[in-house]
């Protein structure tokens, strides 16, 4: 149903081809997975199926990609609309109507589908992705995973033949994720429809999967198999193959439930080890520098930040905070402390109210009740300028952040922003993840590279407070950890972190504490390990598979076991 032959994309200006030798098929009727490191360039294949690449992202293509028959070369996206759906990283940029009802219509009125259909598909497909109660709502309104939805929804309503999606589950809830893939499961099993996909998080989609295509490393050929066959040789994979590699089990497991069934023998080998603790330690903490005196141009007037007479004993503390947007109650009565050097994951569906809850510490929402204290500010009383030392936040949308034409420049930019040294956000950048060029313009950059660019920027200013949103997505295990490895550094120096997440395997692997929204409200708060392994949304693989006891990662396990 889509073929690859031989196809190499070359972008202008780039000194060599982005991927090469991309040789494949996936066969009408299955679910093929595309994995890769970050960068590798997945969203550039998945981009060459619907024609995007490169009629409209520039740059030249070679070699021959077919879908239904169709030369992609001969036939732009617009004359391929009617077989293949795409859906890209970034549900903003592919809305064009307003509220989510108009949105899930608008594919089958471009093709012009009688209104009967239209208007059954729209229900049915509200229903199937639990969106009815959002229909009416404009979407500039929704919360990062609700989009996400309305963006899959509204490819599914014109039944294309062919659906591509690159990090379909990234904004998801761990429930929605399993919901929307169950969802494609069931067009590949019923109808026969065609999904090529790309996805970081595998530990959600390689049981789906019939296939596996993997782009090992940059400009590498393609390995095509079953998902088992793959995982065995990949550079990523979800953490029961890391368990089940660790603890030599051949076939290699690829779900919970497989791996539980091996399990016994290392649950019993485990049974007398203490569970190494990998926090970060908070405990004698020298005292972050205060907050530096910024010259007067920069305050505006009666902006001076609120200051409290003697030091706040807390990174963050919000008492009874009732949030309201237009006429949803986005937080109700919450209360929270965060400590110098603790890690708070803030975790709970979509629409809980994450994103509504950091925005608050950092003063781009107002109270509609209650109190709201960075440090010793008050966030939404504090000028910006004053308040980029006390509270960083890394948003949803790391391209909210970015403003300038390089990378260079923005991270120059950041230096001067945060009076740091001349280099600093460069040296973090390469740091997280090496192989980001300086004259590449931030919007060319792939999502977990622009991730990972936003991050340095706000690190640059090492804030007491940092807050990052969704902080994941687009990242590869490897640069995952190398971002654990930096915030675990900044929280052992008195950072206070938090993190609003759906990567359980983040959260167990960093977190000091869970704190759960459920519609606005705080419903859970405690030890990371207790939070998480009573949940089973919330719950890493490594705790399914070990339960009773609380290992929550595999390096927990290999350290136990050296
Ligand atoms: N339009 C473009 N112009 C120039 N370079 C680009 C363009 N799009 C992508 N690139 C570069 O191609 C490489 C591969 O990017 P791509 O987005 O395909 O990777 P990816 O595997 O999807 O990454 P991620 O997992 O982070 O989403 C990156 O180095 C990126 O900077
Ligand atoms: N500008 C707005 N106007 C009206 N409602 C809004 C606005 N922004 C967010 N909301 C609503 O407030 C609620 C909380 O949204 P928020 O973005 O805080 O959720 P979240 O927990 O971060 O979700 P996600 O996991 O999907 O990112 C949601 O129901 C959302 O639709």
């Amino acid at each position: 149903m889509i073929r690859f032959e031989n196809v190499s994309v070359t972008y202008d200006g780039a000194t060599g081809p982005t991927v090469r030798g991309i040789d494949f098929e996936v066969p009408e009727g299955e679910l093929v997975l595309l994995a890769g490191p970050s960068g590798v360039g997945k969203s550039t294949v998945l981009g060459a199926v619907g024609g995007l690449v490169p009629h409209f992202t520039g740059g030249t293509l070679s070699g021959r990609v077919t879908v239904a028959g169709r030369d992609t070369r001969t036939h732009k996206p617009r004359e391929l609309a009617d077989v293949v759906g795409t859906v890209g990283q970034d549900p903003l940029s592919h809305f064009v109507t307003d509220t989510v009802e108009d949105e899930l219509a608008y594919g089958m009125e471009s093709l012009g589908l009688a209104p009967d259909v239209m208007r059954r598909r729209v229900e049915e497909t509200l229903d199937l992705l639990g969106l009815s109660d959002l229909r009416a709502r404009p979407i500039a309104t929704l919360s990062g995973g609700q989009r996400q939805r309305v963006a899959i929804g509204s490819v599914l309503t014109p039944h294309p033949e062919v659906l591509v999606l690159d990090e379909p589950t990234s904004a998801l809830d761990p429930a929605a994720a399993e919901e929307v893939l169950a969802v494609l499961q069931r067009l590949v099993h019923d109808l026969g429809t065609t999904v090529l996909l790309a996805e970081h998080r595998l530990e959600r989609v390689i049981q789906y999967a019939d296939q596996v295509v993997l782009l090992p490393s940059p400009g590498a050929a393609p390995l095509l198999g079953p998902p088992a066959k793959v995982m065995a040789v990949s550079p990523v994979y979800p953490p029961v193959v890391g368990l089940g590699r660790l603890a030599g089990w051949s076939p290699l497991p690829l779900t919970v439930r497989d791996a539980r069934r091996r399990a016994a023998p290392l649950r019993d080998r485990l049974a007398d080890r203490e569970i190494p603790d990998h926090t970060p330690r908070a405990a004698a903490l020298p005292p972050l520098p205060a907050p530096r005196p910024v010259s007067s141009r920069w305050r505006r007037r009666g902006k001076s930040p609120e200051t409290a007479a003697t030091p706040a004993p807390y990174a963050a503390e919000v008492r009874s905070l009732t949030v309201r947007r237009e006429r949803v109650q986005a937080l109700r009565d919450v209360a929270l402390t965060v400590s110098p050097g603790e890690t708070v994951a803030l975790m709970g569906r979509n629409g809980a109210g994450k994103s509504t809850l950091l925005s608050a510490l950092v003063g781009l929402v107002e109270p509609s009740a209650g109190s709201v204290r960075a440090g010793d500010a008050v966030p939404h009383r504090t000028a910006p300028r004053d308040l980029v030392r006390r509270v960083g936040l890394v948003p949803q949308e790391p391209r909210d952040l970015l403003y300038a034409d390089t990378v260079a420049a923005e991270c120059a930019a950041a230096d001067r922003d945060a009076d740091a040294a001349p280099g600093t956000c460069r040296t973090l950048l390469t740091e997280l993840l090496p192989g980001v060029t300086d004259d590449t313009h931030p919007r060319d950059l792939s999502e977990g590279q622009r991730l990972t660019l936003a991050l340095s920027v706000v690190l640059t200013a090492r804030p007491p407070l940092l807050l990052l949103d969704e902080p994941t997505r687009g990242l590869d295990y490897a640069a995952k950890a190398r971002l654990a490895g930096i915030l675990r550094g900044l929280a052992a120096e008195g950072h206070a972190i938090v993190l609003a997440t759906h990567d359980v395997e983040l959260a167990a692997e960093l977190a000091h504490r869970v704190v759960l929204l459920a519609e606005g409200e705080v419903i859970a708060d405690g030890p990371a390990a207790d939070v998480v392994v009573a949940s089973p949304s919330f719950a890493p693989q490594v705790a399914k598979v070990l339960a009773p006891r609380k290992w929550l990662t595999v390096a927990q396990v290999r350290e136990a076991l050296a």
